[in-house]
């Protein structure tokens, strides 16, 4: 059992928002949505959320037919990147809402509250308001609330999209290690490469409305389906007419490496721990190397230094038959 969409077209009059997407999500896998701006990511997940409806197509959720069934019977829970707390409630409440509005039993909900507050890690805070959390400690609320319910599936469109890197980064830990232990069916929207590749099982990626590639990280890094796969998981450069991370280009200041690029280095740029060289080929090529300082140190590589480049043996991408 999974998610199931199939042949889901979308329009906003005549702009063409989704075009014959199909995607199976399985049971309890953490799936990303990832691509830019405006490429139907959000409106995809609207349509399995039900909060917006496809004008062609179907989508089954765990074995239920859910294509016409309202948003509150499809037993999903959602987060959104501005998510809409109730201020005057206390974190508990808040989590415990959805829950009240069911009518469970009193001491059936203090005791879920409780579990779930534990496994966000936000016990101490229970009686504090909404205002009074770091925006990373409110999107763990958030998720707590959406959890609280039991849903089948969970939804979550930018759900740290607001939140500064490191908070980010953090949340995107903490949501993996919490993925591994609820195991809940989870779909999330990204335009982030790193989130997406550092998060998820599997990898949708989705562009001006339709699947471009799905498949684990590994896959979709090593074996880009096409050139935008590529250049959005990861940065590109070109040497000898074959494209490559930068990462993967091997550099010398000596002619030894077999069918080499020779060049002068244009520009040396350190960024954190690795360096980033510019090689201006002699064939007109503009490279980027990426390395470790150490390396570009132990080289001697400057601005005018003479150098040799060619992909890393093994290193080029092998792309795949386009998928989806
Ligand atoms: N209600 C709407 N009416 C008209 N056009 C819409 C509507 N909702 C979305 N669109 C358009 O559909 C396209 C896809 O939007 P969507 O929000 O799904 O993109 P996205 O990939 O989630 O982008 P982002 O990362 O910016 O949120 C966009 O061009 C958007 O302008």
């Amino acid at each position: 059992m999974s998610i199931e969409v199939r042949n889901v077209t979308k329009r906003f009059g005549d702009f063409v928002a989704l075009e014959d997407v199909t995607v199976s999500l399985p049971t309890g896998q953490l799936t990303a949505l990832l691509g830019p701006s405006g490429g139907g990511k959000s409106t995809l997940l609207r349509i399995i959320a039900g909060l917006d409806t496809a004008d062609e197509g179907t989508i089954d959720i765990e074995g239920t037919e859910a294509t016409n069934l309202p948003a509150r019977k499809r037993n999903v829970g959602f987060v959104f990147q501005h998510y809409a707390v109730f201020k005057h409630m206390t974190v508990a409440k808040n989590v415990a809402f959805g829950l009240e509005i069911r009518k469970r039993p009193k001491d059936e909900i203090e005791h879920r509250v409780d579990e779930l507050l534990r496994l966000v890690h936000l016990q101490q805070f229970a009686h504090r308001l909404p205002s009074q959390l770091s925006g990373g400690q409110r999107q763990r609320m958030a998720l707590a609330r959406a959890l609280a319910v039991e849903p089948k599936v969970l939804l979550l469109d930018e759900p740290f999209g607001a939140l500064d890197a490191k908070v980010r980064r953090e949340l995107r830990e903490w949501l993996r290690r919490l993925h591994d232990e609820v195991h809940v069916t989870t779909v999330f929207v990204t335009h982030d490469q790193e989130e997406a590749l550092e998060v998820s099982d599997e990898i949708v990626v989705i562009n001006e409305g339709r699947v471009e590639q799905i498949g684990s990280p590994d896959d979709l890094y090593d074996h880009p389906a096409n050139d935008f796969v590529m250049g959005f998981l990861g940065e590109v450069t070109t040497v000898n007419g074959q494209k490559v991370r930068p990462h993967d280009v091997d550099i010398s200041t000596t002619p030894i490496l077999a069918g080499a690029a020779q060049g002068t280095i244009s520009r040396v740029l350190r960024v954190g721990f690795q360096v980033r060289v510019n090689v201006l080929t002699d064939g007109g090529e503009d490279v980027t190397v990426e390395l470790t300082k150490s390396h570009a140190n132990a080289l001697g590589l400057g601005e005018g230094t003479t150098v040799w480049v060619t992909p890393t043996p093994g290193s080029i991408p092998r792309m795949v038959e386009k998928a989806g």
